[in-house]
């Protein structure tokens, strides 16, 4: 495929590797930030403070299918390449990896990683496969790329724990940064998938933020964990959510629970809804 904008393109591993080994060369250090494309502020904003931090930025758009289970909407994500190469070229991006599955994934290629308790609660009952293949498309895209500094959105919070978890127990030398949930002017998390939301599903959407920041305020009041979850939950299904798989308020590092009921440290409510056919997550420090 040919490159679609001014920005370079690396479709393979060893074009990948050229460019970024001759900026070592050079004496530049490298930021990267991986996605899923179909970009928007909350990408762009990694990117930039990708670029605060390392002399070039490597952004690798990529549809991981390892991480969708079969009935998961893999087929229907949104690809738009040509607008994300110009997106990403605004941002002070200098190099887009948008490699093919056959690149990633070869046909021979069986290893698998699991990164244990911190991919099981959560993210990982509600899509038991997701974990899994993040870390391995994670693991590999460090390699591929040998960044000094990633960062990740906390907008998928237990992800970011799981990759910190990753880099630490595989010895894989980068500097994991975490950077703020981007929102709309409504407090609605930016995402991809919220493209998939009809307007009157964006109306609704719009309400999650506001359930989240209420129940942490009556947590960090005081109030019993479990009675704070049930109310949130019983708000969001009012609110016109079709379905909710959790809403929780856990440990603020580790998303561990707290075992006295109530919150008696650093916490973050954290959640995951249905409108439609569109699962929506968020989460806020509370
Ligand atoms: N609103 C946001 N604010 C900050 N970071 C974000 C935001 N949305 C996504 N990110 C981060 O961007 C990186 C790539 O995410 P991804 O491509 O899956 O985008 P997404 O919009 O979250 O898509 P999806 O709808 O699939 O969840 C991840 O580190 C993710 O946490
Ligand atoms: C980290 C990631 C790019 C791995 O495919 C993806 O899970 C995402 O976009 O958050
Ligand atoms: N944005 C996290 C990756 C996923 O939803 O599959």
């Amino acid at each position: 495929m040919p490159d679609t904008s001014a920005l370079p393109v690396a479709r393979t591993i060893a074009e990948l590797r050229e460019i970024v080994s001759g900026w070592k060369r050079q004496g530049f250090t490298v930021g990267f930030v991986p996605t899923m494309g179909a970009l928007h502020e909350g990408h762009l904003t990694l990117v930039r403070e990708a670029g605060q931090r390392a002399d070039r930025v490597v952004a690798s758009v990529f549809v991981n299918p390892t991480q969708f289970a079969a009935h998961e909407d893999l087929g229907s994500y949104p690809r738009q390449e040509a607008q994300d190469a110009e997106l990403l070229a605004g941002a002070g991006c200098a190099l887009m990896y948008a490699p093919a599955v056959g690149e990633m994934y070869p046909a021979n290629a069986t290893t698998t990683i699991s990164v244990g308790a911190p991919a099981e609660g959560l993210e990982g009952v509600f899509r038991p496969q997701m974990f899994g293949g993040v870390a391995l498309v994670v693991a590999k895209l460090l390699n591929q790329v040998q960044p000094h500094v990633a960062v990740f959105g906390e907008k998928d919070f237990q992800q970011l724990i799981v990759v910190r978890r990753l880099v630490r127990d595989l010895d894989i030398p980068v500097e994991i940064v975490g950077s703020p949930t981007v929102r709309d002017g409504h407090g609605l998390a930016l995402s991809s998938r919220n493209a998939y939301l009809s307007a009157e599903q964006l109306e609704v959407a719009r309400r999650l933020n506001g359930v989240l920041a209420e129940a942490g305020a009556k947590a960090s009041a005081g109030e019993r964990i479990d009675e704070v979850e049930a109310a949130a939950r019983e708000a969001l299904l009012t609110a016109g959510y079709a379905h909710v798989d959790y809403v929780a308020i856990r440990k603020a590092d580790d998303l561990g629970e707290f075992g006295s009921g109530v919150v008696d440290g650093p916490a973050r409510v954290i959640a995951a809804a249905w409108l439609g056919k569109t699962r929506l997550i968020d989460n806020m420090a509370i």
